[in-house]
């Protein structure tokens, strides 16, 4: 195992820095990025009550029985509600991941030309506060991505518009993820989340109650990615490495098994997505990048259908 560790940097001092704070910590999101794939964020402004809210109303809704879980199954290829234990696997892998799942997308307002156009969202009705927890959680979460974005947009000499147009009205969703207790389970073949890459742009993971995390060194190593209550981990995904040609590679991750069957895990990752009408191409300042040549330009919705294939959510 690999003992280097994962940068930390406080978005404080991007926010409310110097001017030579603000060029450091785009500095160093860039270097992450490109050296780790994930950097920690701290300093950041989601309250953690409503983060500890959030975790308990999660918990709560995993408790209910199956078939009232599955009353909240949408049509939609797993992009809102409820989808089962054992229905995701990783692209090219056949096991399926040890985990169910509830996602949360966008409330759009009426006259959003992506009204009708993403999956309406679901709400359970047996644990009421989880509709406002959610959202307010969202709101948070959506606000601070952007802060990140605008900063990979600096280090990428892109306008600071750049990212801000392409996620309005984004498609992101906030997957909030139960993985219980390993026993009884074949983890031999199967593990909580195969190694695999995100579909997005960027993916912010606030407080997992448990570690198991790890991320894929580029020398074919493991390493551990430990967060403390506050921190937010974040790493780049496929969308991000199309339009960057390369440059902020996609990151490859898994979560392993407890060494003890016995423990659940929850993690709440949201997954930054752009409007499903933004063309990702690649950005003039990667054109060329290590000599490669840029994937065909291809707009977020096509691409994310695509994946949603691949990955068993869509069948
Ligand atoms: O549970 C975690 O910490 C990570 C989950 C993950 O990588 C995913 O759902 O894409
Ligand atoms: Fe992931």
């Amino acid at each position: 195992m690999s003992q280097r560790k994962v940068p930390e940097l406080s978005l404080l001092s991007y926010v409310n820095g110097s001017q030579s704070d603000k060029i450091k910590f785009v500095d160093d999101l860039t270097l992450g990025l490109k050296d780790y794939g994930f950097i920690i964020l701290k300093d950041h402004t989601i309250e953690q009550a409503k983060i500890d809210h959030a975790y308990d109303m999660v918990k709560e809704f995993f408790k209910l029985p199956l078939e009232t879980k599955q009353k909240y199954q949408g049509n939609n290829g797993g992009q809102r509600g409820y989808t089962p234990f054992k229905t995701e696997h990783a692209k090219n892998n056949k096991n399926p991941d040890l985990k169910e799942f509830w996602h949360v997308g966008r409330e759009l307002l009426a006259t959003s030309a992506y009204k009708g156009v993403y999956p309406e969202n679901v709400w359970p009705s047996e644990i009421t506060q989880l509709r406002q927890t959610f959202m307010e959680l969202y709101e948070a979460m959506d606000a601070t991505s952007i802060q990140l974005l605008e900063a990979i947009g600096k280090g990428l000499d892109l306008p600071s518009d750049y990212f801000t147009k392409m996620v309005h009205d984004g498609n992101s969703i906030i997957r909030m993820i139960h993985y219980p207790p390993t026993k009884g389970e074949d983890t031999k073949n199967s593990v909580r989340a195969a190694a695999h890459e995100d579909i997005n742009l960027i993916t912010m993971l606030v407080g997992a109650t448990d570690s198991g995390l790890q991320l894929l060194e580029r020398d074919g190593s493991w390493l551990d990615v430990e967060s403390r209550p506050g921190e937010i981990v974040v790493d780049t995904g496929d969308m991000m490495a199309r339009i960057t040609n390369n440059v902020l590679p996609s990151t490859t991750h898994r979560v392993i098994n407890p060494g003890d069957d016995g423990s659940a895990r929850f993690s709440m990752p949201f997954f930054v997505h752009p409007h499903s009408k933004a063309l990702l191409e690649c950005i003039p300042s990667c054109v060329g990048a290590g000599g490669r040549t840029p994937d065909p330009a291809i707009t977020a919705g096509d691409f994310l259908t695509q994946r949603l294939r691949e990955i068993g959510l869509i069948k």
